[in-house]
């Protein structure tokens, strides 16, 4: 099988559909209300952190089993029944209007899967197993989460800022600079800290101190 293309959605206002009212519909449903889409959900049945959803007007729930025509204006859809047919079924209609699909229990029929995510600020790193064990991209997750602290959503905010404002002074930085000036254990520890205005200075320094050179 070819390799699974990596990419980040902005999903901001977009119709994207659930279908499934059980945990695993609920879990998807919650990661896409929080990328801000429109989310609607197709199932006669729905468990409690749904209901909960529902109202609080986060998720439009219509209380039946799937119809075709549930995949008209959808950007993106997640099937996630507990029957394999219709959840291929689902599948297969999208692909053939265009329409991106998660298919929880065959990944050979989706379009794109679902990572395990660490979030800290901006920073967001994802985790997948190109579908081989999802119980092991969870355990890789818990493991990382140990390892990057808060603070490195702090030094994405710092390093952002840096960044823009040599941007607006129209001081360039070459690739090996941003490299060499990157120590981070040494901005983190600062972060940690909290020296955010030394971790600043030390940061600058070295952009322009070798700006341009190696
Ligand atoms: C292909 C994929 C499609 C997709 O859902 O996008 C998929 C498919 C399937 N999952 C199954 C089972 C489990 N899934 C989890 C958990 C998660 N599953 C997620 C993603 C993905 N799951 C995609 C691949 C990602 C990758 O490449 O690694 C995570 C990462 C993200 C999320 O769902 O939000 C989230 C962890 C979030 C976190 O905590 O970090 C657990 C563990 C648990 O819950 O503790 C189990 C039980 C243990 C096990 O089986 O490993 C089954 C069998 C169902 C059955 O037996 O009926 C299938 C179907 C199949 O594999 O054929
Ligand atoms: N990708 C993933 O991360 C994981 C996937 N799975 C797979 O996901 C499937 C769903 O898991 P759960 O949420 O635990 O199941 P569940 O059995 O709790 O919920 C299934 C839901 O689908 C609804 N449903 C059934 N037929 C429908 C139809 N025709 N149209 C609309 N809704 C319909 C039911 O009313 C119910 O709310 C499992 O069968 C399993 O194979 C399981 C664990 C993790």
């Amino acid at each position: 099988m070819a390799e699974l293309y990596p990419a980040l959605l902005n999903l901001k206002n977009k119709l994207c559909l659930v279908v499934g009212g059980g945990p695993v519909a609920a879990r998807k449903a919650a990661s896409l209300v929080a990328a801000g889409a429109r989310v609607s959900l197709v199932s006669p049945a729905l468990c409690a952190v749904l209901a909960e959803s529902v109202s609080k007007n986060e998720v439009l729930h219509t209380a039946r089993k799937f119809e075709e025509s549930d995949l008209t204006g959808v950007f993106l859809v997640v099937a996630a029944t507990d029957h394999p047919e219709v959840n291929r079924m689902i599948g297969e209609a999208a692909e053939a209007n265009g329409i991106l699909a998660n298919v929880v229990d065959a990944p050979e029929a989706s379009s794109f899967i679902v990572p395990s995510v660490i979030r800290r600020g901006k920073l967001l790193i994802a985790i997948a197993t190109s579908a081989q064990s999802p119980a092991l991209s969870r355990r890789l997750r818990l493991h990382l989460e140990n390892e990057i602290g808060e603070e490195y959503g702090e030094l994405v905010k710092l390093v952002g800022e840096v960044r823009a404002e040599l941007k607006d002074a129209g001081t360039k930085v070459s690739e090996q600079t941003w490299q060499n000036a990157l120590d981070l254990d040494e901005l983190v520890d600062l972060l940690k800290d909290r020296r955010r205005d030394e971790a600043k200075s030390v940061l600058i320094q070295r952009l322009i101190s070798n700006a341009g050179g190696a």
